[in-house]
C-alpha cells in the first residue's frame, strides 16, 4: 500500500495524520455497488462509520444513500448532496429538534426504535402537516456472533422495539394518521464475518414480515442494516470484502415480494480497508520486562483498540522488510495506561522518527477522535 512516492510524501506531513487511499475506496466501493446492483439492492452508507468530507463526497458519488445516526449527520448528508430521498434517520434518542430537521428536509425514512418515539414523530409531523415515512426497527434477538460491545440486536440491548411490542405498535400506527408505514428494520450488530448470522437474520425478517403482512400492512421496505465485517489481519491481500458472497446470503434466504426493495446500511465494510493512521516513533523505551514504542498517536486519535480491544495491524513503514525485530508494546502519549494500541508487537527494530501505519483504520477511526488532553484535531491526507 505504501510505495516509494507515497512514503516521500508522508516524510513531509507533520504526523499523526489519516491517510486515506482513495483507489482503495473507489474500488471498494465499485465491489459493493457492482455486486448490490445484480441482486436489485439498495445500499445506504453509514455515515457514522467516517463522515470526513473527501470520503463521503467519493462516497455519494458512487450513488450511494445515506444512513445517519444524529441530526447533524442528516444535515451534513443533505449538505453534502445526498437525495433526502435517499436518506434514513436512526437512533434511539432522537431529540425533536432532530426530527424537525428531518421533516424538514422529507427524508426517506426514519427508522423508529420505540412506541414513545413514534408518537412524538406523528405529534411533530402533524403540527407542520406532513405525513412521515417510518420503518420500525425490530429487536430480533439474533446473536451477531460479535464483539460484545458492539452487539446490538439482542433483548439486553438497547436499540430497536422488541417483539412483544408489535401488536401496540400496530395499533399505534393505525391510530397515528401523519405516520406512513413503509417497512421494518433490522440492525444486529457491526464487524459480523460469519455469513450464518445473517442468515438467522434473513429467517427472522421473513417471519416478522410475515407478520406485518397479516395483519394487513403492506411493506415497501425490508432493511436489513448493515454489520458486514472486515479482514484486520490481512489489508493487503484480502482488501475487498467478499460483498457478493455478502448479498447473495439475502437473495437466497429472504422472501420479498416483487416490488419490495432490500436496504443495506454498509458502514465499516466500505471504508476499514482505505484508511490508516501514521504517526511516528516519538521515543524507544527498553524496560526488562518490556520494550516500548512510545508514538505521537494516541487514543485520542484511534480509540477502537482501547475501547473493544480491537486488533489492528501495526506496521513499521520506514524500516520495511529488516531482519532484525523487537516485540513492543506500542502505546500513544495519551496520559492513561489503557492508551495501548497493540502488546508483544513484532516489529523490526525501531527507532525514533520511524514512520509507523496502523492498518485499517478507515470505520469508526478519525470519527471517534477527541480532544482529550488537549490534542489537536487530527489531519488527513488522500492519495
Ligand atoms: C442502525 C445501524 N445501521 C448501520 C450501521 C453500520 O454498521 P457497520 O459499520 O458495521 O456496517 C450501524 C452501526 O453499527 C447501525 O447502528
Ligand atoms: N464503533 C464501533 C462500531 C459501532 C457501530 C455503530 N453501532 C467500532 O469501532 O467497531
Amino acid at each position: 500500500m505504501f510505495n516509494q512516492d507515497i512514503l516521500n510524501r508522508f516524510q513531509n506531513e507533520e504526523t499523526p495524520f489519516y491517510y486515506y487511499d482513495l483507489n482503495v475506496l473507489q474500488q471498494t466501493l465499485d465491489a459493493c455497488t457492482n455486486a448490490a446492483n445484480r441482486y436489485n439492492f439498495h445500499v445506504h452508507y453509514a455515515m457514522k462509520a467516517n463522515f470526513n468530507p473527501t470520503v463521503i463526497s467519493k462516497i455519494r458519488q458512487a450513488g450511494l444513500g445515506a444512513d445517519c445516526v444524529s441530526g447533524n449527520e442528516v444535515l451534513k448528508a443533505a449538505e453534502v448532496g445526498f437525495d433526502p430521498s435517499k436518506i434514513v434517520f436512526a437512533g434511539v434518542g432522537k431529540s425533536d429538534k432532530e426530527i424537525n430537521q428531518a421533516l424538514d428536509l422529507d427524508i426517506f425514512s426514519f427508522n423508529v426504535e420505540s412506541l414513545q418515539e413514534l408518537g412524538v414523530i406523528n405529534s411533530l409531523a402533524g403540527v407542520k402537516g406532513k405525513k412521515a415515512k417510518v420503518a420500525i426497527r425490530i429487536n430480533p434477538n439474533v446473536d451477531a456472533h460479535t464483539h460484545h460491545n458492539i452487539t446490538t440486536g439482542l433483548e439486553e440491548n438497547k436499540f430497536g422495539i422488541n417483539q412483544w411490542e408489535l401488536n401496540d405498535c400496530a395499533d399505534a400506527l393505525r391510530q397515528s394518521p401523519n405516520l406512513e408505514l413503509i417497512g421494518i428494520h433490522f440492525h444486529i450488530g457491526s464487524q459480523i464475518t460469519d455469513l450464518n448470522v445473517f442468515k438467522s437474520l434473513c429467517v427472522k425478517v421473513n417471519e416478522l414480515h410475515q407478520w406485518f403482512e397479516e395483519r394487513g400492512f403492506n411493506l415497501k421496505v425490508l432493511n436489513v442494516g448493515g454489520g458486514f465485517g472486515v479482514d484486520y489481519h490481512h489489508p493487503d491481500t484480502n482488501t475487498i470484502p467478499d460483498f457478493e458472497g455478502y448479498f447473495k446470503v439475502f437473495d437466497q434466504f429472504l422472501e420479498r415480494k416483487p416490488a419490495q426493495e432490500i436496504h443495506f446500511e454498509l458502514g465499516r465494510a466500505l471504508v476499514a480497508q482505505s484508511g490508516s493512521l501514521i504517526s511516528r516513533v516519538l521515543y524507544v523505551k527498553n524496560g526488562i520486562k518490556k520494550n516500548f514504542l512510545i508514538l505521537d498517536a494516541g487514543m485520542t486519535e484511534l480509540m477502537r483498540p482501547m475501547l473493544y480491544q480491537a486488533y489492528h495491524k501495526i506496521e513499521n513503514i520506514s524500516k520495511g522488510d529488516v531482519a532484525e525485530s523487537n516485540k513492543y508494546d506500542v502505546v500513544g502519549p495519551i496520559c492513561e495506561s489503557t492508551d495501548c494500541f497493540g502488546k508483544e508487537v513484532e516489529l523490526p527494530a525501531s527507532e525514533r522518527n520511524d514512520l509507523i501505519a496502523i492498518r485499517t483504520a478507515g470505520a469508526y477511526g478519525e470519527v471517534m477522535a477527541s480532544g482529550y488532553n488537549l490534542r489537536e484535531k487530527v489531519k488527513s491526507v488522500y492519495s
